[in-house]
């Protein structure tokens, strides 16, 4: 469960703060939960406070009851973050070595971490890419990767933000049903309203605070009806 009990977020601009999210409160406990909303309404802010990518100004964020300002390792266990462009999230030379990079606090002993890497990538169809740098892979296999990746840490919650933004039509499709498998739960920032409307809810981000939340199709609806046409 994701609570975000009356949360700001103000950083300094160059005279006054500036206001990036005002009084948000919600409970997330839906295995499958869209954030939608025009372009700088305050999205990545949000979803970013659920692993303290971001810190509120005031007001609380906890994850299964740990608060994300406080048990902030601890919170960064359970939160894998997925972002727009996976060569972010890509640290290692080779394909293997980035998953094997992620299990290395679980399995200490060098050659079954590098055997249960394998695994997680032939779950992921990348096995025969294993040696392959992980620059030479297409922006799919980059993205499925990121997500082998942060699996590999065994989350309880996957945030992901835009995930599908930068993937053709064929690689959006594998990397949304792919997240949309997951066991865990899911948090989607996306500008795919199709997307966002096979989620059990959806919130939508307008100014800096939620202007709707609620089922996602209802959710979608507010959000094509406040855009004039
Ligand atoms: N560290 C920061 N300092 C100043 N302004 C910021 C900072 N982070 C975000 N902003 C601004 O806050 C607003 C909200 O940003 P945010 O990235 O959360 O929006 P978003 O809804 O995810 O947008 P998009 O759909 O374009 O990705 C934007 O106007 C952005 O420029």
């Amino acid at each position: 469960m994701i609570r975000f009990d009356d949360v700001t977020v103000r950083v300094p601009g160059p005279e006054d703060d500036i206001t990036l999210l005002e009084g948000v409160s919600a409970e997330l406990d839906e295995r499958r939960v869209a954030v939608i909303g025009g372009n700088g309404g305050g999205k990545s802010t949000l979803v970013r406070l659920i692993n303290g990518l971001v810190e509120a100004s005031s007001g609380s964020v906890t994850v299964d009851g740990l608060d994300v300002a406080k048990d902030a390792s601890a919170v960064r266990r359970r939160v894998g973050f997925v972002f727009t462009n996976p060569t972010s999230q890509l640290v290692m030379p080779t394909v293997a070595e980035d998953v094997a990079l992620s299990l290395r606090r679980t399995i200490k002993d060098r050659r079954r971490r590098t055997a249960r890497a394998l695994e997680i990538l032939e779950e992921f169809g990348l096995a025969h890419r294993a040696d392959t740098s992980v620059h030479a892979l297409s922006g799919g296999q980059q993205q499925l990767l990121a997500l082998a990746g942060v699996l590999a840490c065994e989350p309880s919650v996957v945030v992901a933000d835009e995930p599908t933004t930068l993937l053709d039509l064929r690689n959006s499709r594998l990397v949304a049903d792919r997240l949309f498998a997951l066991e865990q739960q899911l948090v989607l920032v996306t500008h795919d309203l199709e997307l966002a409307a096979r989620c059990d809810r959806a919130l939508v981000v307008e100014s800096g605070r939620i202007a709707f939340d609620g089922p996602a199709p209802e959710a979608v609806e507010h959000y094509r009806a406040s855009v004039p046409a």
